[in-house]
């Protein structure tokens, strides 16, 4: 459709409205779920096998049980901040400003890796190891004062953060100085460089706090065009895995009380997809499976990406659905599913009982 055609679903919203038949609540939505659920309807190479996501809806839910899986368990890793305050929330916002593309080829040896507390991490726990690691160092990387000031947080200063106890540099280290600059410019010119403001204009909707960082901050708005629809597909990842670890660190209340905080959807990364795969939920086309088992990179913003990103948020929305049928009483949403699912397949990869590779897409989006 043209930019100059009536938009008519719109039209037709405004017709019911006019005609007393619907009240626009004023409770924000974000729109993930939607344009999720659309990328589902249009997937060809990406399906959603039912008979899976009824079997695992029921192994997850057992499993998150015997686990005890709650909110508490995001403050349980060694390396998350175990401080409840505001400089916890300041902790959080550069984790996910920068909660992105950690992925290497290289062999398990030879990948970017951060050397903290005698132990060597990979992957998201590199990024949380460095933070932590700076801030012993006495940089204060958390600090979007720092962020802004061109002549202390350079190139050379993120090299020194994140450097690796293997030869190779973490992926995308100017675009991660790209993201802190802009969200420090954004944070003094709006939030009095505060991000714990961010929560406070937010007024307790999580579905709020998702928009305003969309809205604002280029660098989370992880939004993109689909098979020619006019409307972009919001997937906001980092948006919404800010969000949910705010909920999950400070377990529901203070900075974390959020009225609408199951509006949020799982997190679309290349972990997840992986782990939906490996219990049947997902199931690749023939060129999309030959694609990912080669390790190939799928261009960022294609639609096999999209596919596969927007195919997972509405498979965890399926077995969030089933675990309620089967379990009214659960206390679980789309957040607990996404975190138990990201963990388990942590330890299937540790183990190397991966089935199927993860996808490779360089984007500053997850
Ligand atoms: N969907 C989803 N994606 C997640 C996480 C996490 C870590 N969350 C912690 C907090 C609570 C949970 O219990 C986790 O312990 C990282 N990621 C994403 O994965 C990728 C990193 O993968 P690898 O390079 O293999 O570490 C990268 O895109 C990163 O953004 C999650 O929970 N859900």
């Amino acid at each position: 459709m043209s930019d100059d055609e009536p938009d008519l679903e719109l039209l037709a919203l405004l017709r019911q409205h006019l005609q007393g038949k619907l009240t626009i609540s004023e409770e924000p939505e974000t729109g993930v779920l939607e344009g999720a659920e659309y990328v589902y309807d249009n997937s060809i190479d990406v399906a959603l096998d039912m008979r899976s996501c009824k079997n695992a809806a029921a192994a997850i839910h057992s499993q998150m049980q015997l686990k005890q899986y709650s909110p508490a368990t995001w403050s349980a890793h060694e390396l998350h901040p175990d401080t409840k305050d505001e400089s916890t929330v300041a902790f959080i916002f550069t984790m996910d400003l920068l909660n992105f593309s950690f992925w290497s080829d290289k062999p398990e040896s030879e990948r970017f890796a951060i050397s903290y507390r005698d132990r060597r991490w990979t992957g998201y726990w590199s990024l949380v190891a460095a933070l932590q690691r700076a801030l012993d160092e006495g940089i204060p990387i958390t600090d979007s004062h720092f962020w802004q000031d061109e002549e202390e947080c350079t190139l050379e200063t993120l090299r020194q953060v994140f450097r690796s106890c293997t030869d190779e540099e973490m992926p995308m280290l100017a675009e991660r100085l790209e993201c802190l600059r802009e969200a420090g410019n954004v944070l003094y010119e709006k939030y009095q460089c505060s991000p714990s403001n961010l929560i406070t204009a937010a007024n307790g909707s999580a579905a709020a706090l998702v928009n305003l960082l969309a809205r604002d901050f280029r660098c989370f708005r992880d939004e993109h065009r689909f098979e020619g629809r006019r409307k972009p597909i919001r997937l906001l990842k980092r948006a919404q895995i800010f969000v949910a670890d705010v909920w999950a660190c400070f377990e529901g209340q203070g900075y974390g009380e959020f009225r609408d905080i199951d509006k949020i959807t799982m997190f679309a990364d290349y972990r997840v997809p992986q782990m939906l795969y490996g219990l049947g939920c997902l199931a690749y086309s023939p060129p999309l499976d030959a694609a990912v088992r080669d390790k190939k990179e799928l261009p960022a913003g294609g639609s096999w990406e999209l596919q596969l990103r927007g195919c997972s948020i509405w498979c965890i929305e399926l077995i969030r659905r089933e675990i309620k049928r089967q379990h009214p009483e659960a206390e679980v949403n789309a957040i607990l599913i996404d975190f138990f699912l990201y963990d388990t397949i942590k330890q299937l990869e540790s183990a190397g009982q991966e089935s199927i590779p993860h996808h490779r897409t360089r984007s500053i989006w997850y």
